[in-house]
């Protein structure tokens, strides 16, 4: 953003005057907010979001709210622009952290935006802790302070805002976990950066949603038939874990993959054979098992992992996988069996689209030992790092889950609920997955729809939802997703 900037002041925006739009917007909302003539109590911070904070609190003035500002510093220390904006506002400027918040119709948070470089302490914290306890509603400037607009993370504390209003574009704060949390609601106000600049500038770094994917969705054809829909393939653990694998497979077959096959060991091809119905069963003995059914290209995606085992049984089956150089997506014990084995995973992925599909626990056992892929604060960083290393698309899970592909394009999904985090729901999601990629989905794409789609089958469940429901949403979502 700070390019994006500097880019609209290069292309004659002067930097005063975005400053003037942006805290117009936040005026503009304050006062769908507050009561006509209320009392609207503006903190500012020693920086351009201040900046923008004074902007807001003159405009307010002249539309009759009762307006208190206070600065965080002294105002013969503001430079810039801000110091510009300052001159506009007439009224007192007392203290930020004396400012009587519980008195306010609403607080408007201009401390800091995205020039936080620090932990807050002293004053910022005393100011940020009585905005929030002061209970009303909080209008956060860019971001609220204290979030780190990278990463999300919260720098010691951070305001807890009703609304948030940011400047052209989101940033990652506002999508990451706990960033959003603090965010409430998001409003994106148009300052005159152009969208040229911010698609230059924004990087490859998206919102997950359809418009990311939706154009290579499959639609099957009047002449389509299972045959040109792909064969995905899911391993079985043993006798007494095959439900994963069965969850994996149905998902597939729910997303559209023409024919799906459980490899089963056989000691367990009686418990799956007792269980299937349109999803075939094949025995599979092992690495040189799975290795004389790969023999048929027809099976062109594979699922590993759930519920394999952690051993190295599992990473030769992956090696087999790898080796076949077919769509794969690698779960659960799949992942778990290279714990502190990471390097072996270096490019290793690069020859066939693979998604690996760890949540936070699985992703930092299996690398360990790699502080350069483990110590970034942000996780859009972490599995940006990752997706490089191992040449696959990593889908970090989590309630703010982060896709991320090996040429650097990341998304990061908001339609998480909390009803997934229920038994077999990671299962669903490496099917929805592998189900597309054996349609000719690409892997990014693919990760990005199925972390989409499995999250909305999920939301619309809601209460009650166990695995086995998820897979059972999925063509309702499809509808409203091919309508
Ligand atoms: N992006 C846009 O299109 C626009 C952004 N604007 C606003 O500008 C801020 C960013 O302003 P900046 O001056 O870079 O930083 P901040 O105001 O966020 O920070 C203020 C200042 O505070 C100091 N500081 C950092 N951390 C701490 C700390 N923990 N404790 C104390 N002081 C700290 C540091 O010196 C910072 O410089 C952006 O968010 C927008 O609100 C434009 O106004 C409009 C267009
Ligand atoms: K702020």
């Amino acid at each position: 953003m700070k390019q994006a900037d500097r880019e609209a002041i290069e292309s004659g925006i002067p930097g005063l005057e975005l400053m003037r739009r942006a805290g117009r917007a936040v005026a503009d909302l304050a006062e769908k907010l507050a009561s006509a003539g209320g009392k609207i109590v503006v903190a500012a911070g020693p920086g351009q979001n201040g900046g923008d904070g004074f902007v807001a609190a003159a405009l307010l003035a002249e539309r009759s709210y009762q307006v208190s500002l206070g600065l965080l510093g002294s105002s013969d220390r503001l430079t810039g622009d801000a110091a510009e904006a300052a001159k506009g506002w007439i009224g007192e400027v007392g203290r930020a952290e004396d400012l009587r918040f519980y008195e306010a119709d609403i607080v408007i948070d201009a401390l800091f935006g995205t020039g936080l470089t620090r932990d807050l302490e002293a004053r910022a914290r005393i100011a940020v802790e009585r905005m929030n306890a002061s209970g009303r509603p909080i209008l956060a400037v860019d971001l609220p302070s204290g979030i780190d607009g990278e990463t999300g993370e919260v720098r010691g504390v951070a305001v807890k805002a009703a609304r948030t209003v940011t400047f052209a574009a989101r940033k990652p704060c506002h999508l990451l976990m706990p960033g959003r949390a603090y965010c409430g609601p998001v409003e994106v106000a148009d300052i005159g950066i152009s969208r040229k600049t911010l698609e230059a500038r924004g990087g490859a770094l998206f919102a997950n949603g359809s418009a990311l994917w939706t154009h290579v969705l499959p639609r099957p054809g009047l002449s389509s038939h299972k045959y040109e829909r792909g064969h995905t393939l899911v391993a079985s653990g043993g006798a007494t874990r095959t439900g994963a694998a069965r969850l994996a497979a149905r998902a597939a077959l729910r997303i559209g993959s023409g024919l799906v096959t459980v490899a089963s060991p056989p000691e367990a091809l009686g418990v799956n054979a007792a269980h299937l119905t349109a999803i075939m069963l094949r025995g599979c003995d092992g690495p040189e098992g799975l290795n004389t059914i790969l023999q048929d290209p027809r099976f062109n995606a594979l699922v590993l992992g759930p519920a394999l085992g952690i051993h190295a049984g599992t990473r030769a089956m992956v090696a087999v996988a790898v080796h076949a150089r077919r769509s794969l997506v690698l779960d659960a014990d799949a992942l778990t069996s290279f714990e502190g084995l990471a390097s072996e995973l270096h490019g290793a992925f690069r020859h066939a689209p693979t998604v690996l599909t760890p949540h936070d626990g699985e992703f930092s056992r299996l690398f360990k030992g790699h502080p350069d892929l483990l110590d970034p604060a942000s996780k859009l960083e972490r599995a940006r790092r990752a997706a490089a290393f191992t040449g696959a698309v990593l889908v970090i899970k989590g309630a703010d889950t982060v896709v991320a592909a090996p040429d650097g394009r990341a998304g990061i999904n908001e339609n998480g609920t909390p009803y997934l985090a229920t038994a077999g729901s990671g299962d669903t999601l490496c099917g929805l997955i592998a189900g597309l990629m054996a349609q000719g989905v690409p892997a990014f794409e693919a990760a990005c729809a199925g972390v989409w789609i499995h999250a909305e089958a999920g939301a619309s469940f809601g209460p009650g939802l166990i695995a086995e429901d998820l897979a059972e949403a999925v063509p309702g979502v499809l509808r409203e997703l091919l309508r």
